[in-house]
C-alpha cells in the first residue's frame, strides 16, 4: 500500500502547530521520543523530522512527498515544488531592521550600505526590483546582532512581535514579504499518492473552515425571524424550530468568525435572545 512521506520541522517555530494540525485532522502519530521518523496509526502518512531549510530540497528530490515550511524558506530556496495550501500559522514578516535612531524614509536609503540576512535571494531580488545597490552579508542566524558588532548597517530578518529587533536597539523599517506556513508537494506525485494528498487536503479544509466559523443558536419571536434570517445566511439557510412557547422559534446557523461581533449586535437589535455560540471542530461545505 502507498504511503505519503511528509517532512515536518524537527523543533522550532513550525513544529508544534504542524503537529497540532495533523492531530486536528484525526491522524494519530506513533513517535518515540527523539526519533526522526514516525508513522501514523490510522492514515497512510510517514513523518520525517528535519531542519526546515532542508525541507523544500527533500520534497523536490522526492525524499519526501510533502512538507510543511514557511513561505519565506520556500521562496528563498527556489526549489521546484508545488505550493498546495497556505496553513494559517507561523505568520511573520521578512523585514528590514535598522538602528532605532535612524530617520529611515524608504528603501533607497540602503544604497551603498551593507545588510546582514539569512535570506540573500529574497533580499537581492527585492533590492534589484527597487534598483538599490547594497552589499548583502549572508549569515545563518542571530542576524539582529549584526549592526551592534559592526558587521552590517542594517538587517533583513523574520519579525513577528518585533521584540527581538527592539531588544537589539533596532526598529522595523520596511516589510519585504509576508509569510505563513505552507503545505508543499513534490511535482510528480503518482496517482495513488495524489489520491492520499487529496484526502489530507479534504481534512485540512474541514479543520480550517471550522476555525473560520462559529455555530450559533438563538431564540426569537416569530415576527423577527425574517430580519434575523437576512442577517444569518448560514451554510444554506438557517434551521428554524418552534419553541414550546407560542409565537417563538429557535434558530441555528453558522457565522463567519470575522463578522461575528458585528452580526451579534445586529441580531440583538432585531430581537434575538438567549444567544449561544460554540466553536466548530470540522466543517464540510
Ligand atoms: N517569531 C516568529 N513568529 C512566527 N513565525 C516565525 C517566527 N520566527 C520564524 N517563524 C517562521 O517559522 C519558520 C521556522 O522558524 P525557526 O526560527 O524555527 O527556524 P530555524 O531556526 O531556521 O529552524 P531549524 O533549526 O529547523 O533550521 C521560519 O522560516 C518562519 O517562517
Ligand atoms: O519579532 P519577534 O517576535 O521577536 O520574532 C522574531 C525572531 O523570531 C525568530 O527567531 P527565533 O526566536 O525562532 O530563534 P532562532 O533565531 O534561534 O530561530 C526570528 O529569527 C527572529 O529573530
Ligand atoms: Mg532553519
Amino acid at each position: 500500500m502507498n504511503v505519503l512521506k511528509i517532512a515536518i520541522q524537527k523543533s522550532g517555530r513550525l513544529s508544534e502547530d504542524s503537529l497540532k494540525l495533523i492531530k486536528e485532522c484525526g491522524i494519530k502519530l506513533n513517535n518515540g521520543k527523539g526519533k526522526l521518523k514516525a508513522t501514523a496509526d490510522n492514515f497512510p502518512l510517514e513523518f520525517l523530522f528535519l531542519r526546515d531549510d532542508d525541507i523544500p530540497g527533500y520534497v523536490e528530490d522526492g525524499v519526501a512527498d510533502l512538507g510543511i515550511v514557511g513561505e519565506n524558506v520556500l521562496v528563498e530556496k527556489e526549489n521546484d515544488v508545488e505550493l498546495v495550501k497556505k496553513l494559517g500559522f507561523s505568520k511573520c514578516r521578512l523585514s528590514i531592521g535598522v538602528d532605532r535612531n535612524w530617520d529611515y524614509k524608504n528603501i533607497h536609503e540602503l544604497e551603498g550600505k551593507s545588510i546582514a540576512t539569512s535570506y540573500p535571494k529574497i533580499l537581492g531580488n527585492y533590492l534589484k526590483g527597487k534598483k538599490v545597490n547594497a552589499e548583502i552579508h549572508e549569515i545563518s542566524g542571530s542576524v539582529e546582532i549584526a549592526p551592534s558588532i559592526g558587521l552590517a548597517e542594517a538587517v533583513c530578518d523574520i519579525v513577528s512581535s518585533g521584540s527581538t529587533l527592539l531588544s537589539n536597539g533596532l526598529k522595523e523599517a520596511d516589510v519585504i514579504m509576508r509569510s505563513e506556513a505552507v503545505l508543499i508537494a513534490q511535482n510528480a506525485l503518482s496517482a495513488d499518492k495524489r489520491n492520499i494528498l487529496n484526502q489530507l487536503i479534504f481534512r485540512i479544509n474541514a479543520v480550517q473552515e471550522g476555525k473560520q466559523n462559529k455555530y450559533i443558536l438563538l431564540n426569537a419571536p416569530n415576527s423577527a425571524i425574517d430580519e434575523i434570517i437576512s442577517l444569518l445566511p448560514g451554510m444554506k439557510s438557517p434551521t428554524i424550530l418552534p419553541l414550546a412557547m407560542e409565537g417563538w422559534s429557535s434558530l441555528h446557523s453558522v457565522v463567519k468568525e470575522d463578522d461575528f461581533w458585528e452580526v451579534i449586535e445586529k441580531l440583538k437589535k432585531a430581537g434575538a435572545e438567549g444567544i449561544l455560540v460554540s466553536s466548530i471542530e470540522k466543517m464540510i461545505l
